[in-house]
């Protein structure tokens, strides 16, 4: 159904046409040496901070359609919070069809950098879950509020899955962003310059 109201697996708002996701989707043609970088043994990330699986939909944010005219992504929709987030929290994984440089789609809006090394990349342009509406800060806030990280996350069987995921920004040392993100505020990341010069490159 359109939207996905009355399906309580799939967030509200959710459009038509792309593939709602719990778990990223791996092409057929990642090479065994991606796959391994990927999926390693818990028991080999012993400094490391292995999350657990958090699967949605995610009640703490909100696909809104953008209502303001003064906002540059207008008619589109975005990523809202649907209750106070603190300072480093985690929000929720971006998940996508993980790739590698033969199957980079030059055109995607939504495509996130997994291992530069082997050049893996996670796209949600087809499928995904809320994360892929997070917008970027420019034109709508001063600055940015969240981040995309690069977190491990416990997948069962003894193994660990590299993913990104959705942060809220640190305080900060100055203690600046302490509040985190309010209630009804819109999740905005910083895409970086790179994505914006390409994009006017592209035009
Ligand atoms: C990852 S998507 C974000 C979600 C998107 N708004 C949607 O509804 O699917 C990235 C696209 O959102 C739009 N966008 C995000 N942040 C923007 C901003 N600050 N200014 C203008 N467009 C923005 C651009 O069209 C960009 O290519």
């Amino acid at each position: 159904m359109p939207g996905g109201a009355a399906n309580s697996k799939i967030p509200k708002g959710w459009p038509a046409g792309i593939v709602y996701l719990q778990a990223p989707a791996y092409s057929k043609k990642l090479a065994d040496k991606a796959l391994e970088a990927l999926l390693v043994p818990k028991a080999s990330l012993s400094s490391v901070t292995v999350l657990p699986k958090a699967t949605g939909p995610f009640s703490t944010v909100k696909i809104v359609k953008i209502s303001s005219e003064s906002h540059p992504a207008y008619g589109q929709n975005g990523l809202f919070a649907n209750q106070h987030l603190p300072p480093d929290s985690f929000v929720l994984p971006y998940l996508g069809f993980v790739h590698d440089r033969s199957e980079t789609d030059e055109h995607s809006d939504y495509d996130l950098s997994l291992d530069r090394y082997l050049g893996v990349g996670v796209d949600a342009s087809k499928m995904g879950n809320e994360a892929r509406f997070c917008n970027d800060y420019r034109g709508v806030g001063s600055s940015a509020n969240a981040e995309f990280r690069e977190v491990w996350t416990d997948i069962g069987n003894g193994k660990a899955e590299k993913r990104m995921a959705v942060y809220v920004l640190s305080a900060g040392k100055s203690g600046k962003r302490s509040k985190g993100v309010a209630k009804g505020e819109e999740i905005l990341v910083s895409y970086g310059k790179g994505f914006w010069s390409e994009r006017q490159n592209a035009t």
